[in-house]
């Protein structure tokens, strides 16, 4: 069993718990009740090359990254210092996130926020928005078409948007096909979790003017962003750089000041 898989073997059973706590009527009454999404592809047009900073504590490849005992105050840290949206990673068992990182980070932050999951069923995606979610992620490698394509129509009809990942050509092909307004292309490789920078500038160019391109994973400092800008992207996602800097806030603000300087590299639009 790949990486992927049984990470997503995981996700189903703790969802299976969820559910029979929260039945999915329940969840889409909750979802309905909630405060509107905000708009998070006009949040990613504004000028300059984003940043997206992401509440993660550990990663499957590395294990604990940090402890994050308060991530309401890590985000805040991140929007004041400039972060264009925050991204909370939900799953438990291998990032060591929850649906209370989600609700903590909503209630403290006034950008958009990402849910960043494994998610492959329509309740999840209804979850993400009772708990306030702005923007779902939804991976390629982890569905097949018909339910990417499905998933992502669900996400819009919540008045969300869906940063749909792709980490090759084929399934960046996929991602236009299923619609995709917003495509992240990750660096990690989800069935090695090594990293290779040199994805983005490979796929990046191949996508229509009109898609918003997020650069994901391994984003040290400022000279990665630049790289990135260079070959297109909008925004940059960026965790583990932000989370073991031992300070959070400064190191959002060197990225976005390396992203809205005049040398900084512009996206096309
Ligand atoms: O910590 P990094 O290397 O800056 O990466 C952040 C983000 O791209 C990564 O957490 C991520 C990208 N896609 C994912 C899918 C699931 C879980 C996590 C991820």
């Amino acid at each position: 069993m790949s990486v992927l898989e049984s990470i997503i073997e995981g996700v189903r059973a703790d969802l299976a718990e969820r559910e029979a706590d929260v039945p999915f009527e329940l969840i889409k009454e909750r979802a309905a009740l909630a405060v509107p999404a905000r708009d998070a592809i006009a949040a990613l047009r504004a000028p300059g090359v984003g940043v997206i900073a992401e509440v993660k504590r550990s990663s499957p490849s590395k294990g604990q990254l940090a402890e994050i005992a308060d991530p309401a105050e890590l985000a805040k840290d991140y929007a004041e210092a400039g972060a264009r949206m925050i991204s909370v990673l939900t799953e438990r068992r291998r990032f060591g996130g929850s649906l209370a990182d989600l609700d903590a980070v909503r209630a403290v932050v006034d950008v958009p926020v990402l849910r960043k999951d494994f998610v492959v069923t329509p309740y999840q995606v209804h979850e993400a928005r009772a708990h306030g979610a702005d923007v779902v992620l939804l991976i390629v490698a982890a569905l097949e078409q018909n339910a990417l394509v499905s998933l992502l129509d669900r996400v819009e009809s919540l008045g969300m948007t869906a940063l749909v990942e792709v980490h090759n050509e084929e399934e960046a092909d996929r991602a236009l096909q299923a619609g995709a307004r917003v495509i992240g292309i990750n660096a990690r490789n989800l069935h090695t979790l090594e990293v290779d920078r040199e994805v983005f500038g490979r796929i990046a160019p191949g996508l229509p003017n009109a898609v918003l391109k997020i650069a994901e994973s391994g984003v040290r400092g400022p000279s990665d962003l630049m790289t990135y800008a260079g070959a297109g992207a909008d925004a940059v996602l960026v965790g583990e750089g932000l989370v073991t800097s031992g300070d959070p806030r400064t190191a959002v603000t060197q990225l976005v000041t390396a992203g809205s300087h005049p040398a900084c590299p512009r996206p096309s639009r």
